[in-house]
């Protein structure tokens, strides 16, 4: 692990009433690479979060560590604490299967696996619980209908995930991921890979979804953060920078370097 890079003074987290997540003092470490340099916030429960900032500042890696993908490669580290309701799922004895059921992700580009469209919903689903085939068909009906994708493919569930458009897969990935019931959900640039109709789709569907759960999410695109984020952390080489109300942050930024991000002046 590298001792180069400076300690930074992590900003004082923003006061929230309940948060569903609180990250404290957080480092990540690529093979010694400081990615995160003690990123200190709290994640309300129930509202829509974006993390923004210039390309390879670390939005990515801190979604990442959110539900500890990381874990598989050895020499990849996290240092710190994010409490879960007051659990820190950094701690090794915080099971990877837990958090995966309680935190779900959906990745930049949809990967549908290649079977039907109920077998990619309900696959995650077997994998945590054994539910009758009845239940199952109802947990698969909820799922597809929270993804505001069982209208179009309600006639067509035993045929090929791959089949479905580029938007349709990626709200056939979001439904994977609500199937197993998690609290919060991660999506990672969720719509870069799509037109804007289908992005227009998981934007509505977005703000839908956050009456059930926490969401965070990473954008490249500053007119979406600011469309469907309630809070925005903008983050600048490691660092978080400023997180504010989504409002403030786009706005009247308390940091030079968010204004001049905002502004299209750099990044
Ligand atoms: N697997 C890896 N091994 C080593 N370094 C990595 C790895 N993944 C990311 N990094 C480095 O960590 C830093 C943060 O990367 P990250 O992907 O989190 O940034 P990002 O803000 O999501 O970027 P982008 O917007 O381009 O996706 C970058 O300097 C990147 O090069």
């Amino acid at each position: 692990m590298t001792e180069s890079a400076p300690a930074v003074a992590a900003p004082v987290p923003q006061a929230v009433a309940a948060p569903k997540l609180k990250v404290r003092d957080l480092h990540f470490y690529y093979h010694g690479f400081h990615a995160l340099k003690g990123i200190a916030m709290d994640i309300p429960e129930k509202q829509v979060t974006a993390i923004i900032g210039p390309s390879g500042c670390g939005k990515s890696t801190l979604l990442r560590v959110f539900n500890r993908i990381y874990a598989i490669y050895p020499k990849l580290e996290a240092k710190g604490s994010i409490e879960l309701d007051g659990e820190n799922i950094l701690d090794p004895h915080y099971s990877l299967n837990r958090l995966r059921s309680k935190v779900g992700m959906v990745f930049q580009k949809p990967v549908p696996f290649p079977m039907t469209i109920f077998e990619n919903v309900a696959y995650g689903i077997r994998h945590h619980e054994r539910l009758s085939r009845a239940d199952m068909e109802i947990r698969v009906e909820q799922a597809l209908r929270s993804a505001a994708l069982w209208d179009e493919v309600k006639d067509k569930l035993k045929q090929s995930a791959l089949g479905l458009s580029g938007g349709q897969q990626q709200r056939l990935c979001i439904a994977r991921g609500i199937a197993l019931k998690p609290e919060v959900l991660l999506l990672d640039e969720p719509t870069s890979a799509l037109d804007p109709i289908a992005t227009g789709r998981i934007e509505q569907l977005v703000e839908e979804l956050k009456s059930e759960y926490t969401i965070v999410i990473v954008t490249h695109n500053m007119q979406q953060a600011a469309r469907v984020s309630d809070q925005t952390a903008f983050m600048y080489m490691g660092e978080l920078i400023e997180f504010d109300s989504t409002e403030k942050i786009f706005t009247k930024p308390s940091r030079k370097q968010t204004e001049d991000y905002i502004t299209g002046r750099f990044g």
